[in-house]
């Protein structure tokens, strides 16, 4: 059985606008998966229906063998912790350590597991020097971490981020790419919604693609990214090293810079002779 089984599932919202049509996919557990598609498409709302939030309109969602539909959020959230797109609608405590530990307060945690588990968040996150701030003292794209501390404490084995690389300077890309590969060494299921094209390249090895309310691609990110229709029907940016493999004529060489480096070094050598005939 899959941790999470979405099966064939749409949202209508209450004005009659349907902002998800059809939409099936299976997570596993340890699975690392990017959703990627223009403004739009459907995946906040999509990923909402996965801990809860919102119920399928059709369709269902069994998380861990429950069907979301038959389950409160509540019950829902505690193996799947979602991440808002912003930050600014989950936080609410004046300082990042009361913030990250309010969640396994009302999980009535001991308080020696409340404290591991909010130094481990916070290392994780880079918050661990800032516990005693204000959240509300950081930048947007510094908030964002402290929401990701949050719902690392909790301890869910799906954790979604929903845009997390928005506003992200190199540094706060790097903590976030460090993030992802621990908690997938650790077993999580993540799912990340992101625009950052270059971003999934380096750090997910499944792609899911969603364009007009459907998923339109669903595989290896490496293969995925060389559809170039679907791509340009999604109104998508290939990552630089496709679009450069695809340039020269190498095929599809993956997502490796040094391949596409070392098939330009042959084919120079290659030409060169004939070039000087
Ligand atoms: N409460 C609502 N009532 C009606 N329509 C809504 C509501 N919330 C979202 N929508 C619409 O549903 C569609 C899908 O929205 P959704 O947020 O899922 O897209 P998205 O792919 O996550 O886009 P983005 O990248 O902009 O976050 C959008 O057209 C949006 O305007």
């Amino acid at each position: 059985m899959s941790l999470v089984e979405v099966k064939n599932v749409s949202f209508t919202y209450p004005n009659g606008f349907v902002a998800v049509d059809g939409v099936s996919f299976k997570l596993e557990k340890g699975e690392n998966i990017a959703i990627v598609g223009q403004n739009g498409a459907g995946k906040t709302t999509t990923v909402k229906m996965l801990n809860g939030l919102t119920k399928p309109t059709s369709g269902d969602i069994i998380v861990d063998g429950k069907n979301t539909k038959e389950y409160t959020t509540a019950q829902i959230a505690r193996t799947v912790g979602y991440v808002f797109q912003n930050p600014d609608d989950q936080i609410f405590n004046n300082t990042v350590y009361k913030e990250i530990e309010y969640g396994l307060k009302r999980m009535k945690l001991p308080k020696e597991e409340r404290e591991r588990r909010i130094m481990d968040a916070a290392v994780l996150t880079g918050m661990d020097k800032f516990l005693d701030q204000n959240p509300y003292d950081f930048p947007l794209s510094v908030r964002k971490f402290v929401t990701i501390a949050s719902v690392i404490a909790s301890g869910c084995e799906v954790l979604i981020f929903d845009e997390p690389t928005a506003g992200q300077d190199l540094d706060g890309l790097e903590r976030l790419s460090r993030l992802i590969r621990e908690l997938t060494a650790r077993g999580k299921a993540l799912i990340t919604i992101t625009h950052d094209m270059e971003f999934v390249a380096e750090n997910f090895e499944r792609l899911i693609i969603m364009c007009n309310k459907k998923i339109v691609a669903d595989g290896r990110t490496d293969e995925v990214f060389y559809y170039k229709d679907i791509m340009e029907e999604a109104k998508l940016k290939q990552p630089c090293v496709v679009e450069v493999s695809d340039r020269i004529g190498a095929g599809k060489l993956g997502l490796d810079l040094e391949a596409v480096a070392r098939f330009i070094k042959e084919n120079r050598r290659n030409a060169a002779p004939s070039a000087q005939n």
